[in-house]
């Protein structure tokens, strides 16, 4: 469950700022943000993840109001509950695939399950890459890897900053269906932020900045 209520936020020394439409998710529930470039998708992603706080507004996981914990218990309540999908890829290239997800659950905090990391590698069709580079994997395997990473420690919202805009049909559709499997999964709100209208139908819920 999300929720954000009036939330507004203005960079500092830049303009009059935003102010973003109030997004109310139950349990099982997605959303797709629609909206041109510059208008602010990347900059409410980051709010509702606790990236950014907001100057006035609150958001809500499940009953934990972000703006209400002290830094730390922020930190940990992020590493815990959200699950980030980037459009770059944010796997640390010193360290194999493997060591890519044991060091995501050792920074939430949860324990390492040879059972249940060898299923998402198989769901995502990375089994065979366990213990490859990142330099190694192919720009397919970098992206699953960036769906994997975002989900291994069983997030409460997955949040996909422009996941499909440089890809393909094909790979779009199938990137979409990775997060929309992922989300089932782990019974969890996915929230795509996107310029990319072909991702439209995959969504019953849908907002335009
Ligand atoms: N750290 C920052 N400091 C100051 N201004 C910023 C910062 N980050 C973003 N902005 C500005 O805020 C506005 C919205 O940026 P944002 O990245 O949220 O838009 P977007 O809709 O995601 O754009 P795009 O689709 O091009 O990624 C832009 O004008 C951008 O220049």
């Amino acid at each position: 469950m999300i929720h954000s209520q009036s939330i507004t936020y203005r960079y500092p020394k830049k303009g009059d700022g935003f102010s973003f439409p109030d997004i109310s998710l139950k349990n099982g529930e997605h959303l797709l943000v629609l909206g041109a470039s510059g208008i602010g998708k990347t900059t409410l992603l980051h709010l509702i993840a606790g990236l950014l706080t907001p100057n006035t507004g609150s958001v809500f996981i499940e009953k934990t109001c972000l703006q209400t914990l002290k830094s730390k218990e922020l930190d940990r309540f992020i590493g815990q509950n959200i699950g980030l999908v980037f459009q770059q890829n944010r796997a640390v290239t010193s360290l194999n695939v493997m060591e890519n997800i044991k060091t995501r659950l050792f920074f939430s905090n949860v324990d390492y399950n040879h059972d249940e990391v060898s299923a998402l590698l198989g769901q995502l069709n990375l089994e065979d890459c366990k213990d490859k580079k990142i330099n190694e994997l192919s720009v397919g395997q970098l992206q699953r890897l960036g769906i994997a990473l975002a989900v291994v420690h069983r997030p409460k919202v997955i949040l996909a900053d422009e996941p499909t805009s440089s890809l393909d049909d094909k790979n779009c559709h199938s990137v979409l269906n990775l997060l929309l499997q992922q989300a089932e999964i782990n019974n969890a709100n996915l929230i795509v932020i996107t310029h990319d209208h072909r991702i439209k139908p995959f969504f019953q819920k849908s907002i335009m900045l």
